[in-house]
């Protein structure tokens, strides 16, 4: 990703933007309304997930008969001030998350009194990336939040390709393991591919598995695991109320870790899909005609406001790390998106922190979950 985004960071900062002290009354006002709103919103999130069950496996069904679109629930009511300027919500991805990983230990111990077994997630990590070495405590912390078995294997960033796939065979082998994966990116001697290749494709959580994306893509047919930034996606904004039949989605990146497998996903829940990336000739443009804006890039504060029409929503999967000295670990998360700017515009939005990450982590616990229960025959779920 890195060369190509930056030419694309490059190629928005030669357009002209608009300067952000110009919009920064506006962005405070728009946060204080925010804040308010946002306890609100929790609220009525809440009641709205306690009402669904349909949880952990989105249905993906595929149809061209109009009448899902008659059946599709009205649009969420839209807040207005007293002056009648638009609030925005602020989505709640660690709420959300919250709720499903309870969700979660609850089927853990439905599982462990039914077949005396919990289900295992085995991380491999290889190097000293601070970032990656943190995703992987969020991981392991999250496994022990809901009762799920959790397995690391750490090697040092000079160690062989071989002894990385060795690894990987060994939590192939092991009964106990419901779900292996490797932590991305390797280090640059590695073959990626060659090393994913080897993951076992019924403990393939991440869904990087040719034959899980493959499947993903052929609507017919449905994959074992799909990739867990693309459910975190799709469960913020279903649960967030927000329709996707019909609506223009723009996503930014085409990664298989969000870019390639949420396009698909959302073209399965009858969304149009646009993708652009760093070789897009007018990100701006296709953005600004978009319902929903996904945001994977990897490049902090692509997008400004200007880049929304008024009321989209936007999902930010952005995790930059950005040098901080004032905090713990020396830097912090900051997303893609110019959040300042965006909240100003946007009826919705996800905060980094605090949005797709904790969801996503979450969402990984679901797939190691639906793999135990598959190997144990105690449903025939679908991711
Ligand atoms: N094989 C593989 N699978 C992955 O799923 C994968 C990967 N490699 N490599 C890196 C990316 C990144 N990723 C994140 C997951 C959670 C947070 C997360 O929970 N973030 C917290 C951060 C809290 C904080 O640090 O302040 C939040 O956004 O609130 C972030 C990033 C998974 N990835």
């Amino acid at each position: 990703m890195g060369a190509a985004a930056v030419a694309l960071l490059a190629a928005t900062r030669r357009r002209s933007t608009p300067p952000v002290t110009s919009l920064l009354s506006r962005a405070v006002r728009g946060l204080h309304e925010a804040t308010a709103a946002a306890e609100e919103d929790r609220a009525r999130a809440r009641r709205r997930r306690s009402s669904s069950s349909r949880l952990l496996g989105p249905d993906i069904s595929d149809t061209w008969d109009p009448s899902p679109r008659a059946a599709a629930r009205p649009p969420p009511p839209r807040d207005y001030a007293v002056d009648c300027e638009p609030t925005v919500t602020i989505i709640d991805g660690k709420s959300i998350a919250e709720d499903i990983r309870l969700q979660i230990s609850e089927e853990v111990r439905q599982m462990k009194n039914a077949v005396g077994h919990v289900p295992g997630l085995a991380v491999v990590l290889v190097g000293d990336r601070r970032d990656s070495q943190s995703y992987v405590r969020f991981k392991v912390k999250g496994c022990e939040e809901v009762g799920i078995k959790s397995l690391l294997a750490e090697l040092p960033g000079n160690c062989t390709e071989d002894e990385v796939v060795d690894s990987v065979a060994r939590f192939n082998d092991d009964p106990s393991v419901h779900g292996v994966l490797v932590q991305l990116p390797l280090p640059q001697h590695m073959d990626e591919e060659k090393i994913l290749n080897t993951i076992s494709l019924d403990k393939d959580v991440d869904g990087f598995h040719p034959l899980n994306v493959g499947n993903l893509a052929l609507r017919s047919r449905k994959p074992l695991f799909v990739s867990c930034a693309a459910k975190a996606c799709l469960e913020l904004l279903l649960q967030s109320g927000i329709d996707l039949m019909g609506k223009h989605v723009t996503i930014i990146g085409r990664s298989k870790v969000v870019g390639l497998p949420t396009s698909l996903l959302l073209q399965r829940h009858h969304a149009t899909v646009s993708v652009i990336h760093a070789f897009t000739a007018n990100p701006e443009e296709i953005t600004r005609e978009s319902d929903i804006v996904i945001s994977a890039a990897g490049v902090a504060n692509l997008v400004r406001g200007s880049w929304l029409k008024q009321g989209a929503v936007v999902i930010d999967v952005g995790t930059n790390p950005v040098e901080d000295p004032d905090s713990d670990y020396g830097y912090r998360l900051t997303g893609d998106v110019c959040f300042e700017e965006a909240v100003t515009v946007a009826s919705a939005i996800t905060p980094v922190p605090g949005g797709v990450g904790p969801v996503t982590i979450a969402m990984l616990l679901a797939n190691t979950l639906d793999s135990a229960k598959r190997v144990y025959g105690l449903s025939d779920s679908t991711p």
